[in-house]
């Protein structure tokens, strides 16, 4: 008999739930394996509109990478699979739904929160790095939180394409570090930037460079123009963390290692993370 995991999966073998969201490219079901009972969220692709924008390679890299990551704060990507016109991607059901949306319901996060996130994502990333897999993606978007409120990295475009499909899907320009904007070859650090913008984020509900026009969020950027607005109130510890890792240079932005040895991290963040 076969692994399980290598099982062919069809549409017939899942019992279809109420909508979980839709994405750029489709939409999420929550679903049931119908044998097993057990609960998944399929993404739903359309194949036209992968061909249209020609990112097959991207999304079957993401396939390559997804099933070789294996931590508490990566969504899991159990498998996939294909009909005629979509490709269904079966996922780690996030019972939590988007951080985003916690996020914009609160308006902005307890530091102990914040900093328990900051530190999930960093050991993700750091696992990541260990993997040569630079994720390049990180936004509230793509922060998914499971039944615990456990923070779980979704959606993919972990590849170098994944710029191109950044800066042709005219996604929002506020997560991107400085080599990005300018297109210049970047490196893992573009994570350790992206840590201080969703820092900043989460402890002040808007990220740091936003402006009215996107020429103006790359001139905030590319000037580093950093300001922490009197309210809401936020400790100097956090201030620090976030000035170590919004950088220009980024050498000199603060080690993932460093980061959960902040002594913001070490004060604020839940240890049985
Ligand atoms: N509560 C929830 N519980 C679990 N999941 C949820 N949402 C799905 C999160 C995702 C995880 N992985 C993803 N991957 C892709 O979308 N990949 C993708 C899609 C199109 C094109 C491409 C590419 F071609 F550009 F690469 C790559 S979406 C929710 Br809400």
């Amino acid at each position: 008999t076969e692994a399980p995991n290598k099982k062919q999966w069809s549409l017939q073998d899942f019992e279809i739930g109420k909508p979980l969201g839709k994405g750029k490219f489709g939409r999420v079901y929550l679903a049931r394996e119908a044998k097993s009972k057990y609960i998944v969220a399929l993404k739903v692709i359309f194949k036209e509109q992968i061909e249209k924008y020609k990112i097959q390679h991207q999304l079957k890299r993401e396939m390559e990478i997804q099933t070789s990551l294996r931590h508490p704060n990566i969504l899991r990507l159990y498998g996939w699979f294909h009909d005629s016109e979509r490709i269904f991607l079966i996922l780690e059901f996030a019972h939590g739904g988007e951080l985003y949306g916690e996020l914009r319901k609160r308006g902005f996060l307890p530091e102990n929160k914040a900093a328990t996130y900051i530190m999930s994502l960093a050991q993700a990333l750091a696992y990541c790095h260990e993997k040569h897999v630079i994720h390049r993606d990180i936004k509230p978007e793509n922060l998914l939180l499971d039944h615990e409120g456990r923070l779980k990295i979704a959606d993919f475009g972990w590849s170098v394409q994944s710029r191109s499909k950044r800066l042709t899907m005219c996604g929002t320009l506020d997560y991107l570090a400085p080599e990005m904007v300018e297109n210049k070859a970047h490196d893992y650090a573009v994570d350790n930037w992206t840590l201080g913008i969703l820092c900043y984020e989460f402890l002040y509900g808007v990220p740091p460079f936003e402006a009215e026009s996107q020429s103006d969020t790359f001139r905030r950027i590319m000037k580093v123009d950093l300001s922490f607005p009197s309210t809401p109130c936020v400790s100097t510890e956090a201030k620090d963390l976030i000035l170590r890792l919004l950088v220009k240079d980024s050498s000199k932005r603060l080690s993932l290692q460093k980061i959960t040895e902040h002594p913001w991290i070490i004060k604020n963040a839940d240890p049985t993370e």
